[in-house]
């Protein structure tokens, strides 16, 4: 048995210039020496670590293995040796962090956020998807009513009730300040050249003129504006207005169907992100417990500030999820995101507000901002658009999703794929398989920028940075034990090459982890001596197959709120299974 103990006397200056979140591919493939797999070249040059006093680091040698996959589908298990021998030829050309000594099972670490709609709103459905791979369902207020949320509600939780291993979060997103075209008996063609009107007059829908659900319309448009119907599908400039109607002129014409989206381009509605819909929806989420709100747009941090407010004036601890889709939200990036908890690409409306090719800088800008400041980012929208109605993705579609993990996203979203899409299975699949062998090309230890400011330089900060070092360096797992969720955050955040085997004896807490990249969520009672939960632990793992017996894994104990320890001492221990 290896350990690490450590007293408030260690020197927390270990942060360096970060890495770049993308390493150059050529030396990616170069085989790395046993220096450049616990340290970056800036960390070595920087003399990263000083332990100080009442510190012995030591770590016994096991077996050479090499990794093995999970399978998540009877389809994966026919596959599974040849993925095997894909994943052990990247190690060999590759980095070689994972699976040096021991034999970590390989899981898949960024999550995917499902949207429950019409094709998968059944008890049959939430499972086949759970089993599939689903990590969050996400339940768009935009559509539905909330009786039809309910239900799916209720079945994630029966699901995470029944479930020994796997454990679904539930996101609700609210419908935000959407301004939106209204209802048309059946579907118009619009064509280029032709002139189109929408009136705020109710219950208009005529080949010609349509209605829109925002009084303010006819205020924030101007003459000259672009306006971009469903994403930018359709799309119109102003010509002229009236005291209740704007005159366009169509630019790209295509087929308007009922409640499309409408956005001005480089302008975001007048509305609050809040609006009296979202606080109704809101008040629906707290009475069922959810884990997240994902706040449609979100302009400034004060949005954020008033929501987290009231969910503490109900004693509801649910986390705030900014969704970035405004043009006015990228000027207030910074002061948002510190605001909440996590943050959302909300590619559809962004790309509507802003010129298209923006998105992936922006995109890779919001992923930097928030893996810097310790908050977990997902990307959302069009990730697999074309499966909707195919089978098969198409190849930009599957590098979208491998750029995303390469970014650095805790997560990747489904909408109308698994929404109403024909093959929602299949998407989840195509994520799941996508996700696992770009994570496989990933070398443990890149860290993100700014690293040690985003936590307050708390001392757990230090031991998460250690017990990667650990995970990347011995090939291992790690196990953390909380009752808060902020030291598997805080892990997550480091991204260890291994599996972060987070135990909670807090429902709530396991569900909210399932978000965070890199982190296997696991509900255990905790006993009062320390070493009984510890052996428990292990064999919980040993037995649901997530660790095998010989395999050595890195035992966590830091954070917030001490369990069974003093509250200045901080521990990693390895251990053998
Ligand atoms: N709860 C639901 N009930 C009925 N239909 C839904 C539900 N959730 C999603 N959908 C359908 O799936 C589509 C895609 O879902 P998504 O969450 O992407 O919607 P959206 O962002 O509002 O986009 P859109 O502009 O297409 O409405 C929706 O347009 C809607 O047709
Ligand atoms: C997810 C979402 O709301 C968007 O992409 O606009």
């Amino acid at each position: 048995m290896a350990q690490v103990v450590a007293t408030r006397s260690i020197r927390a200056n270990y942060f360096s210039k970060a890495s770049g979140s993308l390493q150059d591919p050529v030396e990616k493939l170069k085989p790395a020496s046993f220096a450049s797999k616990v340290l970056l070249p800036d960390h070595r040059k920087s003399n990263a670590v000083v332990l100080t006093r009442n510190s012995r680091i030591t770590a016994k040698r096991a077996s050479r293995a090499e990794p093995e996959l999970i399978p998540v589908s009877p389809e994966d298990v026919l596959k599974r040796e040849e993925q095997y021998e894909q994943l052990r030829g990247i190690q060999q050309v590759g980095d070689g962090s994972v699976g040096m000594w021991s034999k970590p099972t390989v899981r898949r670490k960024t999550k995917i956020v499902c949207t429950i709609g019409p094709s998968t709103n059944t008890r049959e459905m939430v499972w086949k998807l759970a089993e599939a791979g689903m990590n969050v369902a996400r339940l768009n207020m935009s559509h539905g009513d909330h009786a039809s949320h309910q239900k799916v509600i209720d079945l994630v939780k029966e699901y995470n009730a029944q479930s020994k291993d796997n454990t679904i979060a539930i996101m609700l997103d609210t419908k935000g300040p959407e301004v939106r075209s209204g209802d048309l008996p059946q579907p118009i063609t619009l064509t280029t050249g032709q002139e189109f009107t929408f009136t705020i007059k109710r219950g208009v829908g005529t080949p010609d003129c349509v209605s829109v659900n925002y009084d303010d319309f006819v205020n924030d448009v101007e003459v000259g504006d672009m306006l971009l119907v469903d994403g930018g599908m359709m799309s119109l400039v102003v010509k002229s207005k009236t005291e209740d109607s704007v005159k366009c002129e169509v630019i790209e014409g295509g087929e308007l169907k009922s409640r499309r989206h409408l956005n001005v381009r480089g302008k975001s509605a007048t509305l609050p992100s809040i609006t009296e819909k979202d606080w109704d929806d809101i008040k629906f989420g707290v009475d069922n417990k959810v884990d997240f709100y994902a706040v449609s747009f979100v302009k400034d941090a004060e949005v954020v500030h008033e929501l987290k407010n009231y969910l503490q004036s109900c004693d509801a601890d649910i986390h705030v999820i900014v969704k970035i889709e405004s043009a006015d939200s990228i000027p207030n990036l910074h002061s948002i995101i510190t605001a909440s908890d996590a943050a959302m690409v909300a590619r559809g409306d962004l790309g509507a507000e802003l010129p298209i090719e923006e998105v992936p800088l922006l995109q890779e800008e919001i992923i930097r901002t928030c893996r810097s400041m310790g908050k977990a980012v997902i990307v959302a929208t069009n990730m697999l658009e074309s499966m909707i109605v195919h089978p098969t993705p198409t190849r930009a579609e599957v590098s979208d999703i491998a750029i995303a993990v390469r970014e650095g996203a805790d997560a990747v979203m489904l909408s109308g794929e698994t929404a109403h899409g024909k093959f929602p299975l299949k998407a989840v699949k195509v994520m799941h398989t996508v996700a696992l062998r770009t994570e496989a090309t990933i070398s443990g230890g890149e860290m993100p920028p700014n690293l040690g400011q985003a936590f307050k330089n708390h001392m757990s900060e230090m031991f998460a940075y250690h017990a990667t070092m650990m995970s990347n360096t011995l090939g291992i797992s790690t196990v953390v034990f909380t009752r808060t969720g902020f030291m598997a955050i805080l892990l997550s955040h480091y991204r260890p090459s291994g599996t972060i085997f987070a135990f909670t004896n807090e429902k709530r807490i396991q569900q909210r982890l399932a978000l965070y990249q890199g982190v296997c969520p696991i509900y255990m009672e905790f006993s009062d001596d320390a070493e009984e939960t510890f052996k428990t632990a292990l064999a919980l793992l040993q037995k649901q197959g997530m660790v095998k017996e010989g395999e050595e894994v890195a035992l966590v104990q830091s954070g917030r709120q001490p369990i069974w320890r003093f509250q200045s001492t901080h521990n990693i221990l390895v251990r053998k299974v």
